[in-house]
């Protein structure tokens, strides 16, 4: 279980996070959904250890990141919004890279990763370097690699962005997947149809502070709206930087 209470985190004049509170469960697919520069990725990186709140608590399994930050990195796979492929090698040399340096013994990264390249089909393109992948290759290797040390959460900064229809479904049916093994899954989305269609709890931010927490349904009944969409846009209050 991951839990986050009441984050800041400013740059300058910008508060990006300003108090968010949630939990993400395990055995549930958790969606950070807000428009564009609502702190979603922000939250994020402070959740994966990559910066540190100005104030505020991050949990996972009860351990805090800035207490012991390696136990919380072997508990979590994490795709970031900057994949960083290393591109003279091939997807399965990246992918066994990070085995390694998360101390794996070599039978059991090769055996890991090629149940992901499985999983995630990525046999056609496993072989080759990575210089020159498409945008749903780099994805899949970028998530493979994450998940190559088995972690119990996954965390996915949009994970879908700029992949085509079947790669999409492709990737929501692994994050299903994920969850039916028991892993907390959340992911970020700025994509009102992603959310609706995957998570069992959806955590809307704008601005930097969570302006909705609740199950698909709950959201539905507090708004009083039918449609998901409709209820999201009551919730933020605009339209803008939210895609359909
Ligand atoms: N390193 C940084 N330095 C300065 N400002 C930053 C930094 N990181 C984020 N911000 C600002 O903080 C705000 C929140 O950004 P963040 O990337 O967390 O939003 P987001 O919800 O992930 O947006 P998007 O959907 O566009 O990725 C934005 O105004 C952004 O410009």
């Amino acid at each position: 279980m991951i839990e986050v209470k009441d984050l800041h985190k400013t740059f300058g004049e910008v508060k990006a996070v300003d108090g968010v509170s949630f939990s993400a469960r395990d055995g549930e697919i958790t969606g950070l959904l807000g428009p564009n520069g609502a702190g979603k990725t922000t939250t994020l990186r402070m959740l994966y250890t990559l910066m540190s709140p100005d104030r505020g608590q991050v949990l996972v399994d009860g351990v805090d990141p800035a207490v012991d930050p390696v136990a919380v990195r072997k508990r979590l796979g994490v795709l970031p919004d900057a994949h960083g492929l290393y591109k003279r090698l091939t997807a399965r040399e990246n992918i066994d890279y990070f085995g390694r340096l998360q101390g794996m013994d070599e039978a059991a990264i090769a055996q890991q990763r090629e149940a992901l390249i499985e999983a995630l089909g990525m046999g056609d393109f496993a072989a080759r370097r990575t210089e020159g992948f498409s945008q749903g290759q780099r994805v899949k290797t970028a998530i493979a690699r994450a998940l190559v040390h088995g972690p119990d959460h996954v965390i996915l900064d949009e994970p879908t962005n700029g992949l085509d229809v079947m790669a999409t479904r492709a990737m929501r049916a692994f994050m299903r997947k994920l969850r039916d093994e028991g892993k907390c899954v959340l992911f970020s989305s700025h994509i009102m149809q992603e959310v609706a269609a995957l998570c069992d709890r959806i955590v809307v931010i704008a601005h930097g502070r969570v302006a909705a927490d609740a199950s698909p349904d709950q959201l539905r009944e507090q708004t009083g709206e039918s449609n998901l969409e409709d209820a999201f846009v009551k919730i933020i209050g605009t339209e803008e930087g939210l895609a359909a």
